[in-house]
């Protein structure tokens, strides 16, 4: 089984409501919400990739020192296994906007569940809902 690294972030606001993407139509698990972040590419670093992807997804600029390690995510889907650290962010640069035709949306910790996602991201919601 190919186990594939993602890097993934619950970036947070000042009234701590955490950031979610539904993944548009037409890809994998579509409609479904997610938290922003993508592959690790060959030569990254997880942290290097995050503040890639936020850049490319929702054109904000974060750092490395920013991105506190909170939990992973170890889920085996039909042809591979995902293997994703959740970062947590509370500083960055920019407004984020759904560049990739996202909609993007805040979500209040007692509203997470609420909001269908991958199966791999269930059981990281009361870990992230008691960190908040
Ligand atoms: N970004 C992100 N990906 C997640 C989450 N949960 C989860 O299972 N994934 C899976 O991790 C993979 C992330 O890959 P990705 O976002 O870079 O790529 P993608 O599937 O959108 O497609 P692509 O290869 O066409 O760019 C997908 O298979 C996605 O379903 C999550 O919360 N955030």
């Amino acid at each position: 089984m190919k186990v594939l690294l993602v890097s993934a972030v619950a970036l947070i606001d000042v009234d701590g409501r955490v950031l979610l993407a539904q993944r548009p139509a037409g890809k994998s698990l579509a409609g479904l919400w997610e938290f922003p972040g993508g592959k690790v590419d060959p030569g990254e670093t997880p942290e290097i990739a995050l503040i890639r992807e936020l850049q490319e997804e929702l054109g904000i600029d974060t750092w490395a020192s920013c991105l506190a390690p909170l939990t992973f995510a170890s889920h085996t889907y039909e042809d591979f296994h995902l293997l994703m650290p959740l970062y947590a962010c509370r500083k960055w640069n920019g407004t984020p906007q759904g560049r990739e035709g996202q909609t993007l949306k805040w979500v209040r910790a007692n509203d997470l569940a609420q909001y269908p996602m991958p199966p791999a991201d269930i059981p990281l919601i009361p870990i992230l809902r008691d960190w908040l």
